[in-house]
């Protein structure tokens, strides 16, 4: 695919589509490069001053990142398994860095290290410009793309775009200028003519690319990225890392972690960082490589594509890695060349050590006294993530009939089967069963929805929350009121049908008595649901979610036949259950201050409501009381799918836990 006529083309409709794009294509040299027809590094280099607006933004200090001696060990029941062999390196501003070595040889360890994914079980020294990381304020600096980053799949470029600056930039700049930013980010990453594509439609290089460009959003002065060429074909791999060297050149640090790349791919890098059982084997230049490894004795031949060479030496020669970590004391010299130069003969934008010292120090000074964590306030994160799930939750077109039609067949089902039995007193417990068919169906729906669907959400969560778009407060709120109006129709739907089928008493208060009751239970399964989904994958959560629900079940209609008699110790569990307080509310809406029920046969036991409720041990509740026992049930399963949240996204959290466990396992 060639981009520049594709950025030709973008700018073409951008101008009918946006007044504020042709101010971009002005200032876009991607333009000016009318003959060239293909998306080549000279042509990229010949554009180094792209993203004009982006770098306008705000002046963000060029890191460096230095570590010595970083080692990294877990626990597993085995025993402790050291992954890391206490490397040492340098990644620098103005350079692209690759990060290669055999599968399993701690790449994408060290890359989680780095960028402060993992900190548990670590030991050594990580210095930004000379000074120990803070990580409160490394984070704001940085972008870390992981290897299985998802994008929002029913959002448009342009609109994930948006929404990114919205969050990222808060106030920070108006609303032309996050436009134009986002214009030339599209531009020069070739998406502009997929703006209005959904993600979810975005070939696999696409959707790489937005990745970028999401986190770029923000001007981060260093990248992460981990395989980011993974299941791209050779042209999109190439494309990408051009890209990654056009904006190392603008003074980012970018560090990527790849596997095999081609030896004119190799070239793009300017320092390679080699790994092989966890040990540094080579820190420098990538044209330099050849010569160092040939001081080993390994000579690589010249039609041998070197990335290939250095691979195959420390797979097919046991020794060599340890060989080559010691020459280069692992990872504590580094091959510099005298000039790292572009290939362009350009330059890389450095500054003094001295002055990145200076900009750093002032640039932590303000980030710490504006003492605000995120870039947007709680309100504004709120109102963005509200407004991105309806989005996504309109767009889900087919997931919402589903979820109408299971309603609507359900609710006629259940309305055919218990139908006309609530005025008769010759069948109480046949009305009895229809209340607790009601209680089962919002139970079962209402968890198995967040089971099912949450854990895909929190792998999209993942970057986004580590990355610090937002905070987790903010996404759980808007998750919580993201879900309630289709559910308060869908109940309304369902309970509307029900109750009419099922031959109720047509009396209003009654009526929203028992849709109060059903729709806080629905609420307060979504809770329990959520907290399933958040602690559990989909295949476990679907063992645990109804391997939670079934005794709450039992416990809710213990009793049945001999409320009087039910002993203190069961009443005590049942208690415990909130589909007990579920039960017994759509028992009282239905059944307390009633007169008599119809009875159409010589006696009939039950013409007395109260009795019914006696029978079923509901005779003293009262509806008030069932309301409060689901509120705190509904805030008890909202707070643990809270922290099961968190303990899911912060990997520190989740390492603790497990070390935890296995440290006890082993003491016992
Ligand atoms: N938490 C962990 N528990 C046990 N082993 C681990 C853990 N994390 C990493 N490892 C092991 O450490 C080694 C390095 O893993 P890592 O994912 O960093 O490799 P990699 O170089 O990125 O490999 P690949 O190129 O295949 O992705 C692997 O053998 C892996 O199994």
């Amino acid at each position: 695919m060639s981009s520049i006529p594709l950025v030709r083309r973008a700018i073409a409709g951008a101008s009918l589509a946006h007044t504020s794009s042709s101010l971009a294509e002005q200032n876009n040299p991607l333009v000016v490069n009318q003959h060239e027809n293909q998306w080549t590094p000279a042509a990229l280099e010949r554009a180094g001053s792209t993203l004009k607006a982006l770098n306008r933004m705000a002046k963000r200090p060029p890191v460096h990142i230095l570590f010595e001696d970083v080692g990294y060990t877990v626990s597993s029941h085995k025993g402790e398994q050291r992954i890391l062999h206490n490397v040492s390196g340098e990644f620098r501003s103005g350079e692209l860095t690759c990060i290669l070595g055999p599968s399993g040889a701690g790449k994408s360890t060290l890359l989680n290290i780095l960028a402060g994914y993992t900190s548990n079980g670590v030991n050594g020294r990580i210095t930004v410009n000379g000074h120990t990381r803070d990580m409160r304020v490394f984070k704001k600096l940085s972008s870390y793309i992981m290897q299985d980053d998802l994008l929002q799949p029913r959002l448009t470029v342009q609109e994930s775009m948006r929404i990114a600056a919205d969050l990222k930039l808060g106030k920070e700049l108006g609303k032309a200028e996050k436009e134009l930013i986002i214009i030339e980010i599209l531009q020069t990453l070739g998406l502009w003519d997929h703006r209005h594509t959904r993600s979810e439609c975005l070939s696999g290089g696409q959707s790489k690319r937005l990745s970028v460009a999401l986190e770029l959003v923000n001007n981060p002065p260093i990248i992460f990225l981990d395989e980011p060429t993974t299941g791209l074909d050779i042209v999109s791999i190439r494309q990408l890392v051009v890209l990654l060297r056009l904006l190392s050149r603008q003074g980012r640090t970018i560090v990527c972690t790849i596997h095999q790349p081609s030896a004119s791919l190799f070239s793009l890098f300017d320092r390679v960082y080699i790994l092989a059982r966890g040990l540094c084997c080579y820190q420098g230049a990538a044209p330099l490589l050849v010569p160092y490894l040939a001081e080993t004795g390994h000579i690589c031949p010249t039609t041998h594509n070197p990335a290939d060479y250095v691979l195959e030496t420390l797979l097919g020669e046991d020794e060599a890695p340890a060989q080559l970590s010691e020459l280069c004391q692992n990872g504590k010299l580094c091959r510099k060349q005298d000039r790292m130069t572009t290939r362009g003969g350009k330059k890389p934008v450095l500054h003094s050590d001295e002055s990145i010292q200076r900009i750093f120090v002032e640039h932590v000074a303000k980030e710490q006294m504006q003492k605000m964590e995120f870039p947007t306030t709680f309100l504004n994160q709120f109102l963005i993530l509200t407004k991105r799930m309806f989005i996504q939750t309109k767009r889900n077109s087919v997931t919402l009939w589903i979820q109408l039609m299971h309603h609507l067949i359900t609710a006629l089902l259940l309305g055919s089967i218990f139908y006309h039995v609530g005025n008769d007193a010759n069948a109480p417990i046949v009305n009895f069963k229809f209340c607790l068919s009601c209680l089962v169906f919002f139970m079962y729906t209402y968890i198995m929805l967040p089971v099912l669907l949450f854990p895909m959400e929190v792998r999209l969560l993942r970057r986004e929350y580590f990355n610090r778009w937002y905070s987790l407060k903010a996404y759980y709120a808007a998750l919580t009121f993201s879900t309630l109006p289709v559910m308060i129709i869908l109940c309304l739907l369902f309970v509307t049908i029900c109750y009419i089928m099922s031959g109720q008493l047509l009396e209003w208060n009654r009526f929203v008595l028992f849709f109060i009751i059903g729709i806080m239970t629905a609420i307060c399964s979504e809770g329990l649901g959520l907290a399933v989904g958040s602690a559990f994958s989909v295949t476990n959560g679907s063992i645990v979610g109804p391997a939670t629900a079934a005794p709450l079940l039992a416990l809710c209609c213990y009793g049945m036949g001999f409320g009087p008699y039910i002993e203190t110790s069961m009443k005590f569990l049942m208690s415990a259950s909130y589909l007990r307080y579920g039960l017994s509310g759509f028992s009282i809406a239905l059944y307390q201050n009633r007169g008599p029920m119809e009875c159409n046969v010589e006696f009939c036991l039950y013409n007395n409501p109260k009795l019914i409720l006696r029978d079923v041990g509901m005779a003293n509740d009262n509806y008030g009381f069932q309301i409060l026992g689901l509120l705190v049930f509904t805030a008890i399963h909202r707070s643990l799918a809270y922290f099961a949240l968190r303990h899911r996204l912060t990997a520190e959290a989740s390492n603790k836990f497990i070390a935890y466990i296995s440290k006890f396992l082993k003491h016992r």
